[in-house]
């Protein structure tokens, strides 16, 4: 079985069908993206996998070394915990803390501190929270925001703002990191520079990445496999090649080269 399997997924808002019997999977290690016009129902599929909403049907599976968890309907919380972790396509981080708060904040969701265990623990206690900022000083470096650390998340730069969103998901650890649109509002050496840190994340965690992305540049250059949503049924799915190449994406993308589908986002 697939790390995450998605079978026959649907999700209506009363008539309106905004993701219809979807079926998707993504295998360990591998790097997937998500493309489609303007409304395809992109986001709304990694809201579902990510319990922001309930499936109307269907099923979304994890799979964890032959433990199976089923995700739909769980809250966003659980899901996280379970291994799923997102950006967003708007920067949601706290932006009054500093960086390394924000970081940390993530890091707690992830670990159960009963208050006794904390209390008779106490040097394990310590050695966890140690061993959190080390963790939280090696993303920082990588991403090259080690400098930043005590600077509230509000100052930092747009482009800093996102990395640091995605080192807010990594500090979840998580088995698939689901990034919605990493590179909207980037400058194009904003985006290189992105491109080329996802590549080495995926690398150092040995990550699982799936991406909605609409710079198709980003998108053919990094994704091994794509699959193509429109009016929330997935219409393609294969390597780049393939997919720049089929009819019913290029429709879909009403005849553009999809190569350089990227200025049809608003
Ligand atoms: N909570 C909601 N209630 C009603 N309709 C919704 C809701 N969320 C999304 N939709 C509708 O579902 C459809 C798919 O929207 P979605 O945001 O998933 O598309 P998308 O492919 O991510 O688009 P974009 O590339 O513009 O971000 C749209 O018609 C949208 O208006």
């Amino acid at each position: 079985m697939s790390l995450l399997s998605v079978e026959k997924l649907t999700k209506s808002f009363g008539g309106l069908t905004a993701v219809s019997n979807v079926n998707m999977y993504v295998e360990k290690g591998e790097l997937v993206g998500l493309i489609g016009p303007n409304g395809a129902g992109k986001t709304t599929l990694f809201n579902l996998l990510t319990g922001v909403y309930v499936p109307t049907t269907g099923s979304i599976k994890l799979d964890l070394n032959g433990s199976v968890k089923e995700l739909g309907g769980l809250k966003p919380y659980n899901v996280t915990k379970a291994g799923l972790a997102r950006t967003f396509q708007n920067i949601r981080l706290f932006k009054d803390l500093t960086v390394m708060d924000n970081i940390r904040i993530a890091m707690h969701q992830n670990i159960d501190y009963k208050l006794p265990a904390a209390f008779l623990r106490f040097n394990k206690f310590y050695k966890e929270e140690e061993r959190m900022l080390e963790e939280a000083d090696k993303l920082l470096d990588i991403f090259h925001l080690s400098n930043k650390k005590g600077e509230l998340a509000k100052n930092l730069p747009y482009g800093e703002q996102r990395h640091l969103e995605i080192i807010r998901a990594l500090a979840t650890k998580p088995s698939i990191l689901l990034l919605d649109e990493p590179a909207a509002g980037m400058n194009p050496n904003e985006t290189k520079n992105l491109t080329d840190t996802i590549a080495q994340i995926r690398k150092e965690f040995d990550l699982t990445v799936m991406l909605i992305e609409h710079d198709m540049s980003l998108v053919m250059k990094i994704c091994e496999r794509i699959y193509v949503l429109d009016y929330g049924m997935m219409i393609a799915s294969g390597i780049p090649s393939e997919v720049r190449a089929n009819k019913r994406v290029i429709e879909a993308y009403l005849g553009e080269d999809v190569s350089d589908a990227s200025n049809k986002k608003s």
